[in-house]
């Protein structure tokens, strides 16, 4: 049974790590408990928090795109353009059936859902794979102060692994998601590389782009004190894209290249948030933009999302791409192993855009 406030002193950080990150209870955990106040180790420095008056809900918003409009060339210029300027946008009418997206969620749910003691059976210390890992926060060995936010991130080996390894309750439609979504992903990066002068999406550019695949399935539960926190902290995503599927509560933003501001991305029903990462970032020697993002906490609903973040193979090397700076652009970023560029961005604390730093040249 999980502790109430009676039976765990929640004012002792120490007992608040070993209930939150130690014994797998998750902030669901601890957000289940009635607890009234925020513990100190989840208060963010002041800058961190994300004060309304930085938040410009009227005059600027991420592009939504219509993937459905019958003038294809339309449709691709507002994407290139998207991830030059915004870096995110929305898309709609993108050919991944809706009752995938809510079998997902159903599934976010009850994979959430389950005891403790089910969930735990897939920590850092009990999977008995490392593609397969439920925790909390970011990096809690390496953060000053903790997220308000649980997760399973499950990285695709093959069909057979997922079905050994990745939990009952969500796999398989964790794993249809990822699967109906591929044409859509194509069709990004289709867009995406001709506008870069890459002819074709053939096999040794899909295997850089998407080479490998990690779906993460979020969880935010309700907060005491939202206001002191964060969902996630400032962070830009270190994959090629991420694809994100987000519920009815809303609390994403993004910041505005052009502005400066924090600009929240309203839910629209149906509907996938896009995002450039680093590795994008990289590959076009800097034309496409990973921006930072971040969540804010919530007083009143439970939140979820479900990125697919899809990435390089971890063993491939990217740098800016020969068809980039073939007319003699002068690259900014060096030939970096993917894979160390996602440890390194795994072993400290969210930092904005600071990874990126690790591939300047
Ligand atoms: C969780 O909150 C998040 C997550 C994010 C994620 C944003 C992304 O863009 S995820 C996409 C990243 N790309 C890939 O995963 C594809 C390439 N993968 C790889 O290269 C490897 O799988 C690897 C990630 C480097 C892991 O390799 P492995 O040899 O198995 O190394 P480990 O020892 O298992 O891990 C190293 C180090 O990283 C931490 N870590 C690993 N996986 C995760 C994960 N899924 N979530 C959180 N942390 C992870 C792990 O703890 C290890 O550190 P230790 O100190 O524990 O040793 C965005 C925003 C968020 O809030
Ligand atoms: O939950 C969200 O809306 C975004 C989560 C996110 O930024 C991430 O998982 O990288
Ligand atoms: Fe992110």
């Amino acid at each position: 049974m999980a502790p109430t406030l009676s039976t765990a002193n929640f004012a002792d950080p120490a007992e608040v790590t070993e209930f939150v990150v130690n014994k797998g209870n998750g902030v669901k955990g601890l957000s289940e408990t009635g607890i009234k106040a925020l513990p100190d180790q989840y208060i963010q420095p002041f800058e961190e928090r994300l004060i309304n008056k930085f938040v410009n809900e009227t005059d600027e918003a991420i592009p939504v795109i219509d993937m459905s409009d019958p003038n294809e060339n339309k449709v691709a210029e507002a994407i290139c353009d998207a991830a030059e300027k915004w870096g995110f946008f929305q898309v709609i009418n993108h050919g991944v059936p809706l009752d995938v997206l809510d079998n997902v969620k159903a599934a976010t749910h009850r994979f959430f859902n389950l005891p403790v003691e089910e969930k735990s059976r897939f920590t850092k210390e009990n999977s008995l794979t490392t593609n397969v890992r439920f925790g909390t926060s970011f990096s809690p060995r390496a953060e000053k102060a903790l997220e308000w936010k649980d997760y399973l991130s499950l990285f695709f080996v093959s069909e057979a692994e997922a079905e050994q390894f990745w939990p009952d309750v969500c796999k398989n439609e964790a794993l249809e998601y990822m699967n109906k979504s591929k044409t859509m992903v194509r069709k990004l990066l289709e867009y995406l590389g001709k506008n870069l002068n890459v002819k074709e999406l053939d096999e040794t550019k899909e295997s850089l782009f998407m080479g490998s695949i990690r779906v993460n399935l979020n969880y935010y539960p309700i907060c005491p004190n939202p206001d002191l926190t964060v969902g996630v902290g400032r962070h830009s995503d270190v994959s090629s894209l991420t694809i994100l599927l987000q519920d009815q509560i809303g609390g994403l933003h993004v910041r505005s290249l052009s502005s400066g501001n924090w600009v929240h991305v309203p839910p629209v029903p149906g509907s996938f948030v896009i995002n450039i990462g680093d590795a994008m970032q990289i590959l076009s020697n800097g034309r496409y933009k990973s921006v930072e993002h971040r969540v804010l906490a919530n007083g009143s609903n439970n939140r979820i999302s479900v990125p697919i973040f899809v990435n390089p193979k971890p063993e491939s090397v990217i740098g800016p791409l020969p068809e980039v700076i073939a007319n003699g652009e002068e690259p900014i970023y060096k030939d970096v192993v993917y894979s160390d560029y996602v440890r390194y961005f795994f072993k400290k604390a969210h930092d904005g855009k600071k990874t990126v730093d690790f591939a300047k040249i």
